[in-house]
């Protein structure tokens, strides 16, 4: 009864959304404070619910302004950041703003949640829009494997023959305790996604894309966000090491080329390194820039993912990464039949959103509570729909 595969009626969202209808004040739950929210049944009948006390996201101060902003949409697997992110994406590109979406998601569903290929690695306009909006898939292990053979090509075993010509052993152990070629075949926690990161701010950064003014990310669940904005120092040092080694190679075969005459090898490896570096310091400032950057934070109504939201929010808040908003997806509507696993879920989901208001670390939050809606979110109509009721 909850969520079933009706691709005709996703088409027919649009549809329904001019349908809704007023709450009915008898529909009301007794709690103070509640706020109307809206099902949408199977037959298309749309009925007023309600629930515990929500704000409302406030999407005019979302959408204000045409400096660029950059919205970062996280959380547990499978709670609706794409979802979320997507539906996010169609409205700001609604109102004016050219937008990228983008997932940093190795799983990635944005061309699921849009109906349509987005994959590829690169730009990708949307269809069904009369606005512009771009989707970006970064497949983290791809953006790895760039890198790697890069490294392969000139910065590991070239480098070495060369060395090895040249008779410079003690470097080429140097080399090899580097283990450049074993930090990209086991990265650390947390590498991928910058990689993948790096290469999104390569985008956003070229000239061409000045236009872009939101920047929605649909980020990978909890584990890798933390990972990446706590990037253990093992990665700094390691880049900081051979970016040191690079130093010595080029004074050792600049002094070598002039007595030999030969050429320096090249060192695209390094290059790369102390880009992904540089990049990494930028990304890490821009999660922290309050006046341009938010990552809001997707949950659902269940104890695990609400004790997870709240340790995500401790995690982001110690970094300084700004969080204002918490969207808790999937509320179930009061039960109106007989359903007893219907009421038995719902006074859990209850449970639940008592448990955020009453969490130190969440309880701060702007709080949207977004329905669970019984046909997938599925295309441009449907994440039109879902985004005008999350981001009021
Ligand atoms: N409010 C909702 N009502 C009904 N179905 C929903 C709702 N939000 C999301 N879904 C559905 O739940 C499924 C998972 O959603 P989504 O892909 O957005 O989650 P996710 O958090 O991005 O998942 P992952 O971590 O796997 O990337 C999808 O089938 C989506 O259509």
């Amino acid at each position: 009864m909850l969520v079933s595969p009706a691709p005709h009626l996703v088409r027919s969202l649009s549809f329904a959304a001019s349908r809704l209808v007023p709450p009915s004040p008898a529909a009301s739950f007794a709690v103070s404070g509640v706020q109307p929210f809206l099902f949408v049944r199977r037959s298309l009948r749309v009925r007023a619910i309600t629930s515990t006390a929500g704000d409302v996201a406030e999407f005019e101060e979302m959408a204000s302004g045409t400096k660029r902003k950059y919205y970062m949409l996280g959380g547990k697997g499978g709670v609706g950041k794409t979802s979320c992110a997507a539906s996010l994406a169609v409205k700001f590109a609604n109102h004016g703003h050219p937008t990228i979406i983008v997932s940093t998601d190795p799983a990635h569903s944005l061309s699921d949640s849009f109906a349509q290929d987005l994959s590829g690695g690169t730009l990708v306009p949307v269809d069904g829009l009369d606005a512009p909006l771009f989707a970006l898939e970064i497949n983290p292990e791809k953006a790895r494997e760039e890198f790697r053979s890069a490294s392969q090509k000139s910065g590991g075993t070239g480098v070495k023959d060369f060395m090895d010509s040249m008779g410079l052993g003690m470097l080429v152990e140097q080399l090899g305790e580097l283990k450049l070629g074993e930090l990209l075949d086991t990265p650390p926690p947390g590498l991928d996604e910058a990689i993948a990161i790096s290469k999104v701010m390569q985008f956003v950064e070229a000239q061409e894309y000045n236009m872009f003014s939101r920047i929605v990310f649909d980020t990978a669940p909890t584990g890798h966000t933390l990972r990446l904005l706590s990037l253990p120092d093992f990665l700094d040092a390691s880049i900081g090491k051979i970016l040191k080694l690079k130093q010595k190679l080029a004074s050792a075969t600049s002094a070598i080329k002039s007595v030999f005459g030969q050429e320096e090898p090249k060192q695209d490896a390094s290059d790369k390194l102390e880009q992904l570096r540089e990049r990494m310091v930028k990304v890490r400032e821009l999660f922290r820039d309050a006046e341009s950057t938010e990552f809001v934070i997707v949950t659902i109504p269940t104890v695990m993912a609400v004790s997870e939201s709240s340790r995500l929010h401790y995690s982001l808040k110690k970094e300084n990464v700004p969080v204002k908003r918490l969207i808790v997806n999937q509320v179930l509507p009061p039960s109106a039949s007989d359903c007893k696993f219907c009421a038995m879920k719902r006074k859990d989901q209850m449970r639940a959103l008592e448990m955020i208001q009453n969490d130190a670390e969440l309880m701060g939050l702007k709080l949207i509570q977004a329905p669970l809606v019984d046909v997938e979110i599925r295309g441009v109509p449907a994440l039109r729909f879902m985004g005008d009721i999350v981001w009021k």
